[in-house]
């Protein structure tokens, strides 16, 4: 018999599951280790390498029966922009994402969903709200421009009008979890593991609250034979302890359980989704998990060549995903200590970065010394290591990755040190700046964000005023969230020092510092050095002119052709008019409406601004003029440049005293 589950309506009712019956350690923990000789199957100990079972797994595509229904449990950060993406390459595919979180839902029911990502809207238009037929015409605008010939594109007459039929609407967002499980041949599980707060394994074990709640749902509820997908970031074994989960409230119903984890960077989401260089799938070492891999590939292989699906044991895709941002971090805080050592010696850390990163075997990309890494993943799947490492009684190795940790906080401390010396070792009666409050430039995803660490630490020294302006995030909802994470009380509302603007001269007027916490290009100060017109500002240069799709490969372009062509119409279009135009092919439906305290449709309103909210594509504005900051500010006009986007010389050519992370002026 099914023991008794919990239902998804009260959240409270679902972390308090029986110990025993829960997949995660008694305390709620991240799994603890078992021997592995139980688990020889997911281990796939018996395949030689991933390559063999990739062929396996496209052999056994055709025998795979057809996913038609999708079920993503979290439309956060993950869950949302990957089903998105999934619907609009799969029209066949019905997928829905459900989420606890009514509200959540509501806004990706809306205009204005709840997370801003260059290219999101787009797909949401089509996959949520389905398209109406257009006539596309299969002729570059420009065929020199373009590069393209008709012979290049395999469907002869480039002057053909292409009829592209209607679409139905396939996303759908709910909260009817238990409803949309049981219908799905998929469950991607795609919701938060975070770093545990309390109990054993406390600041460093994952905590597996949440998903442990879903697998335990999906256990109920997923009909038989339907794929289970950890699409969540994981400890390594979650997939051991999901089977043991299923097991238990569906004894001898088969299911397969796939590792899946997702590689997307948050401000580039749909990109690194539309263009992913990998697609990692983990199955078990038998028939049937071959079968789950290949009826999940096959989702995939709508867009993504079949060349870049890789495919391993279910373990080793859990670990894969942590260990690649654990390596990325590593190299983030390698750099950050070289800048110490620039800072102390005269080296510059961007000529030493730039020389070895020119050796293809240390490679050039994730060098960008600063205040170190902020964002959702990186300090927990580091910290997931560490446990795993702890737990596997290999305390070196958790030492070593500890380490990347330390440095990272390390980098911020000596960040904040430097501005408290250079300003005479007082903030008392001062206006401190923070210009940039997002973990990283083009996303309003504020998470482990460096500027909040910061801010705290500023407010500490007693500052005047500490003000805040980030070019992607509302500030009412950075206001909200400082008065949560710091302190209602440090804001200037309630007498605090701390003040979140909308415009940055305001920011910056009377600022005794100025302090970039977050690489927006905005910020950037680059100019005709020459003539000594650094510092004025320029309009961010526009990327560089996508080329015509057309004509296209196929007779019937796809969705990626459609996508492209738009794009390239709505380039095309903002080089003649200053206009937006959101729409060039004629095919979007009317956009659902938002709820009365949409925070997005509320800013909107109050400023008549554009360039934050969701529903607009994020347009970065001019460049900061930094002459202008110069006139309003107070002497010295220290600038602090966490995140090396400016150009020393340029700014000390103005006048600004700047201090930066292990770069020095050339000048
Ligand atoms: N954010 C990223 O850039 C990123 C990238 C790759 C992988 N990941 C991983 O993906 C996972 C999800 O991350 P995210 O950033 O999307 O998290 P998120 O917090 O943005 O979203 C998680 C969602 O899951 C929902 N949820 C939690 N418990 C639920 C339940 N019992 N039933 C229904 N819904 C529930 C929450 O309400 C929330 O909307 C994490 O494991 C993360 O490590 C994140
Ligand atoms: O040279 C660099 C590169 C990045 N950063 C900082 O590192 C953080 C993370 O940046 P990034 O990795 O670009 O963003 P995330 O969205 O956190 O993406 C990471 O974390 C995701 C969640 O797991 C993974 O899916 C991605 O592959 C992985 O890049 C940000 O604060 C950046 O400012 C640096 O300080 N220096």
């Amino acid at each position: 018999m099914i023991p008794s589950l919990p239902s998804l309506a009260d959240p409270e009712e679902i972390v308090t599951l029986d110990g025993s019956t829960a997949p995660t350690t008694p305390e709620g923990s991240s799994p603890v280790l078992r021997p592995q000789d139980d688990t020889a199957q997911l281990t796939g100990k018996s395949r030689n390498n991933s390559r063999s079972l990739s062929s396996a797994l496209f052999d056994t595509t055709a025998r795979t029966p057809p996913v038609r229904n999708i079920c993503c449990v979290g439309a956060g950060y993950v869950g949302g922009p990957t089903a998105a993406v999934v619907a609009f390459q799969n029209p066949h595919i019905r997928v829905t994402v459900v989420d606890r979180d009514a509200k959540r839902i509501q806004r990706w029911n809306s205009k204005h969903p709840p997370i801003y990502e260059p290219g999101l809207n787009d797909i949401l238009r089509i996959a949520r709200d389905g398209s109406r037929d257009c006539v596309v015409h299969n002729e570059p605008t420009n065929t020199e421009a373009s590069g393209a010939t008709a012979s290049a594109s395999g469907c002869g007459d480039t002057h053909q009008e292409i009829a592209v039929p209607a679409r139905q609407p396939n996303l759908f967002f709910t909260t009817d979890v238990a409803k949309c499980i049981s219908e799905a041949d998929v469950v991607l599980i795609a919701v938060n593991t975070p770093t545990k707060s309390r109990g054993t394994g406390a600041g460093s074990a994952t905590d597996m609250a949440a998903f442990e709640a879903v697998t335990a749902v999906v256990a109920q509820h997923a009909r038989p034979g339907a794929i289970i997908v950890e699409k969540s970031t994981v400890p390594c074994r979650t997939a051991q302890l999901v089977q043991d989960t299923l097991a238990l409230y569906r004894p001898g119903v088969h299911f397969e359980v796939l590792s899946n984890p997702e590689f997307l960077a948050a401000g580039t989401a749909i990109k690194d989704l539309l263009h992913a260089d990998r697609i990692l799938i983990g199955s078990s070492n038998t028939p049937a998990g071959y079968r789950a891999a290949a009826a999940l590939a096959s989702v995939y292989s709508s867009w993504i060549p079949k060349s870049r699906i890789i495919t391993t044991n279910v373990f080793s895709s859990e670990l894969a995903k942590l260990v690649a941002n654990s390596m990325l971090a590593q190299r983030i805080s390698s750099i950050n200590s070289i800048a110490a050592i620039c800072d102390a010696t005269g080296a510059d850390v961007d000529e030493v970065a730039s020389a070895i990163g020119a050796d293809p075997r240390i490679g050039s990309k994730f060098l960008n010394a600063g205040i170190g890494f902020g964002g959702s993943c990186f300090k927990k799947d580091v910290l997931s290591l560490v446990y795993l490492a702890e737990t596997l009684i290999l305390p070196e190795v958790a030492d070593y990755w500890r380490a990347v940790i330390n440095m990272n906080e390390f980098s911020r401390n000596r960040f904040v040190q430097r501005v408290v010396k250079c300003l005479s070792n007082t903030l008392a009666g001062k206006k401190v700046t923070v210009l940039g409050y997002a973990f990283k430039k083009d996303t309003n995803d504020t998470r482990e964000s460096p500027a909040l660490d910061i801010i705290r630490t500023l407010e500490e020294e007693g500052p005047r005023e500490i003000a805040i302006f980030d070019p992607c995030c509302i500030p009412a909802q950075m206001t909200d969230e400082i008065g949560r994470f710091v302190g209602a009380g440090v804001l200037q509302s309630n007498g605090g020092p701390v003040a979140v603007y909308g415009d940055a001269y305001a920011a910056c007027e009377g600022s005794d510092a100025v302090l970039i916490t977050t690489e927006f290009d905005e910020f950037k100060n680059i100019g005709d050095l020459s003539k000594g017109s650094a510092g004025l500002a320029i309009p961010i240069r526009q990327k560089a002119l996508q080329p015509d799709p057309r004509p296209f490969e196929r007779a019937e372009p796809t969705e990626s052709d459609l996508l492209a062509l738009q794009s390239y119409l709505m380039q095309s279009a903002t080089q003649t008019s200053t206009l937006a135009v959101q729409d060039p092919l004629d095919r979007f439906n009317p956009v659902p409406l938002c709820a009365e305290d949409c925070p997005d449709c509320l800013v909107e309103k109050a400023t008549g601004a554009t360039g934050y909210g969701a529903s607009k594509e994020h347009v970065p504005k001019n460049r900061l003029d930094w002459r202008k900051i110069y006139y309003h500010m107070r002497r010295p006009h220290w600038v602090f440049d966490g995140r090396g986007v400016l150009d020393i010389a340029g700014m000390e050519r103005i006048g600004f005293r700047v201090e930066s992370v292990g770069r020095h002026s050339r000048a």
